[in-house]
């Protein structure tokens, strides 16, 4: 059997790396540099790029970061990449009290995955958006806001479905699939190239 390709992903999130593993895992050998980057102010995109240089610093080699995000319609997309901080104040009750004012329950998950052959080499960004609505708490909590992320045309949170759902749509698997599009062409690029010299 071939061996897989080595992929490194920088993050200090272990449920992140879980469904990185089952999403990516069967093609790659997820390796795995446990730091919690610092993140910059900025858009989800800017704060990816800042992420992945770092750790493309850090590695001294190809690397991935992702940064995810969860805008509120209401709120003209905020939280978004803030929803870390959000969630570590006020706790998913305070996240659906901070819509109890509008009528307007809709949101946006996003995750922001961005590519690094090495350092000083410029990242590559690739984005998975899954839209839905801010509902009451419902599903095992042990994953940030998936118990009050109830995506479009589902009857249940994030949280409350089997993650092997989540992981057949998520905006993880939306971004981590274009990443993985990437990283196949490129390989492919290398091998025909290796072949002409
Ligand atoms: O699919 C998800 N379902 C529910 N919650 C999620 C998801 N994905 C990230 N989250 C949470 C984790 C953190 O509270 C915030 C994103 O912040 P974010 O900076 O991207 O994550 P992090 O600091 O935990 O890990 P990292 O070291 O990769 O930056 O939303
Ligand atoms: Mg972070």
């Amino acid at each position: 059997m071939a061996t897989k390709q080595k992929l490194l992903f920088v993050t200090g999130n272990k449920n992140k790396l879980s469904e990185m593993q089952d999403l990516l895992g069967d093609h790659f050998q997820l390796d795995n540099i446990s730091i919690d980057l610092p993140e910059i102010q900025g858009s989800s995109i800017e704060v990816a790029r800042e992420k992945c240089r770092k750790a493309a610093e850090i590695a001294k080699g190809p690397v991935y970061v992702e940064d995810s995000g969860l805008g509120f319609g209401a709120l003209n997309g905020l939280p978004g990449p803030y929803i870390k901080w959000f969630l570590d104040s006020v706790g998913i009750e305070g996240l659906v009290k901070m819509l109890d004012g509008y009528t307007d329950k809709s949101a946006i998950a996003s995750c922001t995955v961005a590519y690094s052959a090495g350092p000083g080499s410029e990242p590559i960004i690739f984005e998975g958006i899954v839209k839905g609505s801010i509902v009451d708490p419902l599903g095992s909590r042990h994953f940030g806001w998936d118990p009050i992320f109830k995506p479009d045309g589902y009857e249940d949170t994030y949280a409350s479905m089997d993650v092997a759902l989540k992981n057949t749509f998520s905006h993880r698997f939306l971004a981590v699939s274009k990443l993985r599009q990437y990283l196949e062409k490129e390989l492919e690029l290398r091998k025909s190239l290796a072949v002409m010299e």
